[in-house]
């Protein structure tokens, strides 16, 4: 990879997570800063990860080519506003990670320089990330290549030629852990109800969690076809899968997905 310095601003979940995952991954954390209101935070990911830190965005903002937008989007125009100045002189590639926050929004609080949108995922820690990431005209070929190359030191990367598609990408991929993680634990709490300790109840679950995906990713067949394979006839799968369906489990998701997706429009303002 590049030699590039690269800059977070916020060092919340996400962007502890993709700090994370790059260090883990190799590259140097020296390369990485990250600026956060809070010290304790601060002092927290510098022990975990060895990089940079500061509580000043101006400064973290000052000296790296890439910046990486990480704060919730509520924050991200006075955050932007205040490094306007800095970015004018700089130009650096800025890639925001927020949901639903525009290009449009960006340009108007940070003035003229290449913009990279993009939604990543919390798995990135562990290097499992997917993330859905969008150009803004004006952007190079060797700074989308760039973006590219640090989303994809974390996980599987995919351009969308369209903006509006990262609503559909952050309603899936970017809240997506969190619907897997609600299904861990109700699963947990269904095998402690159940009669299993609780230690090796979320043993199995998780261990279950990942065989069904590493099984998905390295089979041909889709995700019907495995269930299929999964359910006996008359069996006991055949038992549960008849009460996910008749409490119309999968339109909940259809639904749970299109509000994800209306939150993410309502964000951009
Ligand atoms: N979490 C996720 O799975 C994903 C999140 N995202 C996007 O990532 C962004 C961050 O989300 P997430 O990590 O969950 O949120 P967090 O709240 O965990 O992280 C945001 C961080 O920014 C800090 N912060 C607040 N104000 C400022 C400021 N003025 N300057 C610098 N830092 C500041 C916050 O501090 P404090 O807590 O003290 O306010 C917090 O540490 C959001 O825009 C979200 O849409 C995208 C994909 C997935
Ligand atoms: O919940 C959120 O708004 C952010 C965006 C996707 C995942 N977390």
């Amino acid at each position: 990879m590049a030699q590039q310095s690269i800059g977070f601003i916020g060092a919340g979940n996400m962007a502890t997570s993709l700090a994370g995952g790059m260090v883990a991954k190799g590259i140097r954390p020296a390369r990485i800063w990250m600026s956060d209101p809070s010290r304790d935070r601060l002092e927290e990911v510098s022990q975990l990860h060895r990089v940079h830190v500061s509580t000043e965005n101006r400064d973290v903002a000052g000296r790296v080519d890439v910046l990486v937008l990480a704060v919730k989007p509520q924050m991200m125009q006075a955050v932007c506003e205040d490094l306007r100045d800095l970015i004018a002189d700089r130009q650096p590639l800025v890639i925001s990670i927020a949901a639903g926050v525009t290009v449009a929004n960006l340009r108007s609080w940070l003035g003229e320089t290449p913009i990279v949108r993009c939604m990543p995922n919390t798995p990135s820690l562990v290097q499992a990330g997917a993330t859905g990431l969008y150009a803004a005209e004006g952007v190079s070929d060797e700074q989308k290549a760039m973006a590219k190359e640090i989303l994809g030191s974390v996980g599987l990367t995919f351009w969308f030629a369209e903006e509006k598609e990262l609503d559909a990408v952050t309603a899936v991929s970017g809240s997506g852990p969190a619907y897997f993680f609600l299904l861990m634990e109700s699963l947990i709490e269904a095998a402690k109800a159940q009669g299993l300790d609780p230690a090796t109840a979320r043993q199995m679950v998780l261990q279950t969690a990942w065989g069904a995906a590493q099984l998905a990713i390295a089979s041909e067949a889709g995700p019907d076809v495995l269930r299929q394979q999964v359910t006996s006839p008359g069996g006991t799968t055949a038992a549960a899968l008849n009460v996910f369906e008749e409490a119309g489990f999968r339109e909940q998701v259809q639904a749970a997905v299109a509000a994800a997706r209306e939150r993410s429009e309502e964000l951009a303002g």
